[in-house]
């Protein structure tokens, strides 16, 4: 390896002369290369080619050696640059790249500093700008703040003005009326102020002229006017009016430089500004005080007039009168009369109330909402024939609903429309000359006589059936006298003309008693024989009554709107309240809003005897109408009214009616008048019994003639009473009512739902079922005799006289007796008599014989007696003794 030394030794110093002690590095690149004999072993020798590769040269500072340690050219001077990069171990270029990149840098950081201080300017400018923007919003604010405190005190000091204008008007129309003119002229300049001050009619002058005309007002007026006259001069401010401007007080100038109104300011630093709100609170109250009182000079009120019926309640005419309740409660209690907004005003309180306030009463009655309702009455070109109503009577089992059901299979159409399936009291048949005959179904039993009454009104021919084999009877007769009182026309129907031995002859003549002369004795009426079983004699009847009709000329105008009555109405579980009705003027359209009695309702549909809908429903047409909101009573009034605000109005009316009536229905029977009435008829005054009942049945009808029926059981000692009667299956609501009234529940026809029921039983609320009418009135008798006082019945028992009286610290006084007459037993009722003369009636306590109580002790012998209750027993005293039994009583 020594050659390679050698070889590098020599590449050295063939490089670089100068003695560095090391090699010197080259700057030139590139390997250098040579070729060196490398001797083997054994002599062998082989020529190596040597590369020499250049390496990264390291600089010393203090190396003045230039890389390759090569001199400058031509052994020139350095430039100052060269020796500078020299000094530096740079190269010129380098030394030139690194100045540029320094200065580059430089002028780069220059660049940034030059933006950040732009950016920071701008910040700074944008911040300032911010900062002015927040000081012209604060200012604002401020502004406004001072404004509307301006403005509240100016507003303060108009009404303070106002307020001292009335009172120095109003004292000085007293000073007027107590010191005439004189007076007048010796006005004081603080009175004269006071009225300037006052003018009334231009409040915002006010507060300027406070300021702007004489001197300022003295210390006195200020206080009668609340010292607040001061107040005005922040108006006057406002107005520009500076003339006589007073320098701004110190207190109120640094205020507005302390710019925003806070709360603590308002409310507590700023003690005028307190003040004067709650001066403007009193003064807004005084001014609604004085509106009121002076309610009738207000210019700006409207004057009106106020519909007011009989008796009207305070919250109502406050409406009519467009005024508060309030205002009207504070005039009446003015005039010392506590009222509430509830209570009900008689119409001449009200019209005191309605001229105090300014407006003129229109006295009306409240049943005026019923005005107008039959419309007006037809023109005689309008009337059309009509059908005529025919009700069937007589008395009971001469064969009515026999005659009815006969005469319903003479319709022709029943037999092409499956015929008459529904029984809705009332029916229309065509008959086969094609003419129509309405008739009404009306039980024939007495306790239906009311409605049937009521038939009688709404009908053109009474048809009278009298069995021809039982002749005339009881009902038979009142049959005839309602036809007589409602001066309708009769045809007689003598019945049951198929018996043998049937003798129309005694019946006819037995009429003529009650004034019905039949056309072959003489008369008017014609009498038809029929078989109402054999079905003979149905077309003369018919005839007869197509007769009739025709003399009758009945007609009426079927292009109106609808009335009529009606004739019977229910509660079906699935239809809801259906009514049937009897159309009598006019025709009845479906969606027609109708009133019927106390309920109202769109005519959701209209139903024949046929169970068919019909569109509508012309003169003595019966029909079902479905689509009211509860059933109305039978014989009401029905009429087609213009729209349901009008339906509404007038069967609010009439509930009010109803309900009244029920009211005042109990304590008429408890009225003086009634009692005198029951003292003149020599009745004893007690207090009558009273069974109160609660009814459900499955129609009108029933509940009628149920109630009737128990009206006629009751005596002066029991009566019955129901309470509630309606139509419908039982509910909870029932069973509610009942309990409360402590009454049964008489069920007609009806069953209880299965709430109801268990709440019946839960509340022990006794339901009683019937079908039969009889019974039910049998039952309830049974009842009220129950509760029939029972009968006081005395027997006389025996005579004691006292011999001798012990005082008996357990017992108190027993008299020792002997029995004089008949036998005393324990327990009986005595009398103590002395000089016959009674003192004491009462009850044995103990009755003893020696020592032992005994049950009886007969006439001769000996016993102890003493009293209940009473110890005031003398010797020679004498005790009658007798045993009282109660006797159960029955209605007759
Ligand atoms: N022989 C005969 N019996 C008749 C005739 N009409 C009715 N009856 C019978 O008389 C009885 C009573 O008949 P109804 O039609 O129920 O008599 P009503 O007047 O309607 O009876 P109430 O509804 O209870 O008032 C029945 O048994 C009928 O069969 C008739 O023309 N001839």
């Amino acid at each position: 390896m020594s050659d390679t030394k050698d070889a590098q030794n020599n590449n050295n110093s063939n490089a670089n002369g100068t003695p560095t002690g090391r090699k010197p590095l080259t700057v030139s690149g590139g390997a250098t290369g040579g070729t060196v004999k490398q001797s083997f072993s054994h002599g062998r020798s082989k020529q190596v080619v040597v590369e020499t590769k250049k390496k990264k040269r390291v600089v010393v500072p203090n190396n003045n050696s230039r890389p390759g340690g090569a001199p400058s050219k031509g052994g020139k001077p350095m430039s100052a640059a060269a020796a500078a990069a020299r000094k530096l171990g740079l190269s010129e270029e380098e030394l030139r790249a690194r100045q540029a990149a320094l200065s580059k840098r430089k002028a780069d950081e220059e660049k940034r500093k030059a933006e950040r201080e732009t950016m920071e300017a701008a910040q700074k400018l944008r911040n300032e700008k911010a900062k002015s923007l927040d000081a012209e919003a604060k200012e604002r604010e401020e502004a406004d703040e001072r404004r509307r405190a301006e403005e509240a005190a100016r507003k303060q000091a108009e009404i303070d003005a106002r307020e001292a204008a009335e009172k120095a008007a109003l004292e000085a129309a007293e000073r007027k009326k107590s010191g005439g003119n004189d007076s007048a002229k010796a006005e004081t300049p603080q009175q004269k102020r006071e009225k300037r001050i006052t003018k009334p009619d231009k409040p915002s002058s006010k507060p300027a002229e406070i300021k702007g005309e004489g001197p300022p007002p003295d210390p006195d007026t200020l206080s009668e006017l609340g010292g607040r006259i001061k107040k005005a001069r922040p108006a006057g401010e406002e107005q520009g009016d500076d003339r006589n401007k007073p320098a701004p007080s110190r207190r109120s100038q640094p205020k507005r430089r302390q710019g925003k109104l806070t709360i603590t300011t308002a409310l507590g630093a700023d003690e005028d500004r307190q003040r004067s709100l709650a001066s403007y609170n009193r003064a807004k109250q005084k001014e609604r005080e004085r509106r009121m009182k002076m309610g009738k000079q207000e210019t700006e009120k409207q004057s009106r007039e106020v519909t007011v019926p009989e008796t009207i309640t305070v919250q109502e005419l406050a409406n009519r009168m467009k005024e508060r309740v309030a205002d009207v409660v504070k005039f009446m209690m003015q005039q010392g009369e506590m009222i509430r907004g509830i209570d009900t005003l008689d119409v001449d309180t009200a019209e005191l109330i309605v001229e105090e306030f300014g407006h003129t009463i229109k006295r009306v009655s409240e049943s005026d909402v019923e005005l107008g309702l039959e419309g007006p009455a037809d023109a005689d070109e309008d009337m059309k024939e009509r059908p005529p109503v025919v009700t069937i009577m007589g008395h009971v089992d001469h064969g009515k609903t026999s005659l009815l059901d006969a005469l319903r299979q003479t319709d022709v159409v029943g037999g092409e429309a499956g015929g008459i399936t529904q029984h809705i009291g009332a029916y229309q048949v065509k008959v086969k000359s094609g003419e129509k005959i309405t008739f009404l179904d009306t039980p024939g039993h007495a306790a239906f006589s009311a409605m049937r009454a009521r038939g009688a009104n709404i009908t053109d021919i009474v048809i009278v059936v009298v069995a021809v084999d039982d002749g005339v009877m009881p009902q038979t007769i009142e049959a005839i006298k309602h036809a007589k009182a409602a001066d309708v026309p009769i045809i007689i129907a003598v019945n049951k003309m198929d018996k043998p031995d049937a003798d129309p002859t005694k019946v006819l003549t037995e009429l003529l008693q009650y004034d019905v002369q039949v056309e072959s004795m003489g008369g008017d009426v014609q009498a038809i024989h029929v078989s109402a079983l054999k079905k003979t004699g149905l077309t003369e009847l018919t005839e007869a009554i197509s007769m009739l009709a025709e003399i009758l000329e009945l007609k009426a105008n079927p292009d109106r709107e609808a009335d009529g009555t009606v004739i019977e109405s229910k509660l079906d579980k699935g239809r809801g309240p259906v009514a049937t009705v009897l159309v009598q003027r006019g025709t009845l359209k479906r969606g027609d809003i109708v009133v019927a009695g106390g309920q109202w309702g769109k005519v959701r549909a209209l139903v024949n005897e046929r169970n068919q809908q019909m569109d509508k429903a012309g003169p003595t047409r019966p029909a079902e109408i479905l689509g009211l909101d509860g059933p109305p009573s039978p014989g009401d009034q029905f009429v087609v009214v213009e729209n349901e605000a009008r339906a509404r109005e007038i069967t609010a009316y009439r509930q009010r009616m109803i309900k009244n009536k029920a009211a005042s229905a109990p304590s008429a029977r408890a009225s003086l008048e009634h009692m005198l009435a029951r003292l003149k008829d020599g009745v004893v005054t007690e207090q009558a019994k009273e069974a109160q009942l609660v009814v459900k049945g499955d129609v009108q009808g029933s509940i009628e003639a149920i109630t009737h029926s128990l009206e006629t059981l009751s005596t002066e000692e029991v009566r019955a009473r129901v309470i509630y009667g309606a139509v419908g299956g039982i509910s909870e609501s029932d069973i509610l009512l009942a309990k409360a009234s402590e009454a049964p529940i008489i069920a007609f026809n009806v069953r209880a739902n299965k709430q109801a029921l268990a709440l019946a039983e839960k509340e022990g609320v006794e339901i009683r079922y019937y079908s039969v009418i009889y019974q039910l009135i049998d039952d309830v008798k049974a009842t009220l005799s129950g509760m029939l006082a029972p009968e006081r019945r005395e027997t006389f028992l025996g005579y004691a006289k006292v011999l001798q009286v012990f005082d008996i610290s357990k017992l108190g006084k027993v008299a020792g007796c002997l029995i004089t007459e008949g036998i005393v037993k324990r327990g009986c009722g005595v009398r103590l008599l002395r000089d016959n003369i009674v003192i004491h009636e009462g009850e044995l306590s103990t009755l003893k014989r020696f020592k032992d109580e005994v049950p009886e002790v007969k006439s001769g012998m000996e016993c102890g007696m003493g009293f209940i209750g009473y110890q005031d027993i003398k010797k020679d005293d004498q005790i009658e003794c007798f045993k009282v039994e109660l006797i159960e009583r029955s209605l007759a």
